[in-house]
């Protein structure tokens, strides 16, 4: 992800489509979702990947193995698979925890209570601006991330890059009610720091039989039409949780949840992906079918955490394109 800040130009003269108006699609399509070979990856299908660890210990580098599965179509979405040590994990909490944290907001102004009970930590992503103490952890999770699932021409396009890593930490009852990551978040990462789950994406897609698409009986086009018009800064939080309001998790859509021991358990139903301690997801925000448009089937929420579960840990990387016209 470096190349970006040398800005290569990209070959492609891409735009994105402004606010509720009209414009011509000036988007090749497959350049905002997965790449080869994640994007004919069927779910239930893996995929293996590699990264490269340095043990801080002994200061050798070795591969850690993990597995891509996908869990849905629509918005894509992919589980990996013990793509982060239990070391990596606490490595990641500890940095937090000294960074100091405070009460979690949301991007939405005059709006305190979409995150509850939750707080957060913001830690740098670029490798400059690691000090001596840390490792180039959060660097290399970034570079990984962005050659395994983002397209060339993002990768090349020199207005992409990454936020820093956004790390949340959850009490019981803690939770982030439903919304999209919004303009201009093309693709987010969770890191599941501790094993607890709950994310929930209502109207995602996770059948290749349309009947059981939790959007059949809608009209898509109309959805996607009063999204657009509600999407803009602030978001509209109610219209969010209309679109959710017929839906229940493990029935509907697709929730991400914690606790199962390992990735050979089969799941409860095609509803349900187990993750545990280093698992992390990826989804993509726009669609990418050329029109630029935010997918409003990527709305998701963090359920409100168990008293059982205790804490939940979470890391968020948003990967984003800011000025898509800027290459035009
Ligand atoms: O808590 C979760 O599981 C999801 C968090 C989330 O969606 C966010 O921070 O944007
Ligand atoms: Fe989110």
């Amino acid at each position: 992800f470096v190349s970006t800040r040398h800005g290569i130009k990209s070959p492609f003269v891409v735009g994105l489509r402004q606010s509720t108006q009209d414009v011509d699609t000036v988007i090749p399509r497959d350049i905002l979702g997965p790449p080869e070979p994640l994007k004919n990856l069927q779910i239930g299908q893996k995929i293996d990947a590699f990264r490269r660890i340095l043990e801080s210990s002994t200061s050798m580098e070795r591969l850690a193995n993990f597995t891509i599965e996908r869990v849905s179509y629509t918005p894509d979405a992919f589980v990996m698979h013990n793509f982060l040590t239990e070391s990596e994990c606490l490595e990641i909490q500890n940095s937090a925890r000294k960074a100091a944290m405070t009460r979690a907001e949301t991007i939405t102004e005059n709006d305190t209570k979409s995150r509850k009970n939750c707080e957060v930590a913001w830690l740098p992503s670029s490798r400059s601006e690691q000090s001596h103490q840390h490792s180039n952890l959060i660097p290399s999770l970034v570079s990984s991330v962005a050659n395994i699932f983002l397209s060339p021409a993002v990768l090349s396009n020199p207005s992409a890059g990454v936020e820093d890593l956004q790390v949340l930490r959850y009490g019981t009852g803690g939770e982030f009610v439903l919304h999209h990551d919004g303009e201009p978040r093309t693709m987010t990462v969770i890191y599941y720091l501790n094993g607890v789950g709950g994310t929930w994406f209502p109207l995602a897609r996770t059948s290749n039989d349309v009947n059981e698409d939790p959007c059949t009986n809608m009209n898509t086009s109309q959805m996607d039409a009063s999204f657009y018009k509600t999407r803009s800064q602030p978001q509209n939080k109610q219209s969010a949780l209309d679109l959710g309001k017929d839906f229940q998790p493990r029935s509907h859509g697709l929730l991400v949840e914690g606790g199962r021991s390992s990735e050979e358990d089969s799941p409860i139903n095609q509803h349900v992906a187990s993750i545990k301690q280093g698992d992390a997801l990826v989804f993509y925000n726009y669609c990418d079918d050329g029109s630029g448009r935010l997918n409003w089937r990527a709305l998701h929420a963090g359920l409100p955490t168990a008293e059982e579960d205790g804490e939940k840990w979470i890391a968020n990387h948003w990967f984003r394109v800011n000025d898509l016209t800027e290459i035009s």
